[in-house]
């Protein structure tokens, strides 16, 4: 798996992470929500630089020009509820692609709250066979979400190609999604990646819960 690290370039998605990340900014939900589409929009316009095109005719009012359109066909998949930003951002730069839905939340198997559990309910895809999958949730912890929902994905049709991406990521959690994923074809664009997890398996210094910081708290 190639990974690309946007902190690592001088561009506008480290604002927008950085607001993320700002215990005074985060709170406004409206603003959070709307810089994960920003990152969205910014990061969907890098992975159209790794795709196919094709070129096409169109006829102007005045004579016919020559464009060049994605020759792949393109799945956007997400994981609910903290992924629907993110593949808000994704489509409106995609916005002819088809649309996949997973649920997995995570939950506590102990009362400590250590030992983190993952569970799949919900599953609504087209077809995947043969198609370019872009897989988008905004937290990359342990990588288990991402997983488990590639692998639900999978039971629904086998991609072409795989593309993730995130906005924070756990250094753990790319290295197991490296293994998980040993093939070069395969990349993962991520806003950050941040050095640990806490005993909680939150990202540290991350940004807290995505999804309570975009939708509320859950029960
Ligand atoms: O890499 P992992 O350890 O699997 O953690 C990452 C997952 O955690 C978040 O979802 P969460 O379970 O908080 O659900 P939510 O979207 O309902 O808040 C996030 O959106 C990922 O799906
Ligand atoms: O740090 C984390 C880890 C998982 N999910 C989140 O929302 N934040
Ligand atoms: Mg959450």
């Amino acid at each position: 798996m190639k990974v690309v690290d946007f902190s690592k370039q001088r561009t506008v998605i480290n604002k927008y992470v950085s607001e993320l990340r700002d215990v005074n900014v985060q709170k406004d939900r409206l603003r959070f929500r709307q810089n994960v589409v920003r990152i969205g929009h910014a990061m969907a316009y890098e992975v159209s630089k790794s795709l196919e095109y094709k070129d096409i005719t169109v006829q102007t009012p005045l004579a016919e020009a020559v464009a060049s359109v994605l020759a792949e066909e393109i799945v956007i998949g997400t994981v609910f509820r903290a992924g629907l930003p993110l593949h808000q951002g994704f489509l409106d730069v995609f916005d002819e692609a088809g649309n996949a839905f997973v649920s997995a939340y995570r939950y506590y198997k102990d009362k400590e709250g250590t030992d983190v559990g993952i569970k799949i309910e919900y599953i609504a895809t087209p077809d995947l066979e043969g198609k370019t999958l872009i897989l988008v949730d905004p937290m990359l912890a342990t990588g288990g979400s991402m997983e488990l929902a590639y692998e639900a994905f999978c039971t629904k049709g086998t991609p072409k190609k795989l593309i993730m991406a995130c906005v924070i990521a756990a250094k753990g959690g790319v290295d197991y999604l490296k293994k998980f994923f040993p093939s070069n074809d395969i990349t993962l664009y991520c806003g950050a990646i941040d050095p640990e997890l806490n005993s909680h398996k939150y990202i540290v210094p991350g940004l807290g819960d995505a999804g309570d910081l975009m939708y509320g708290d859950k029960l």
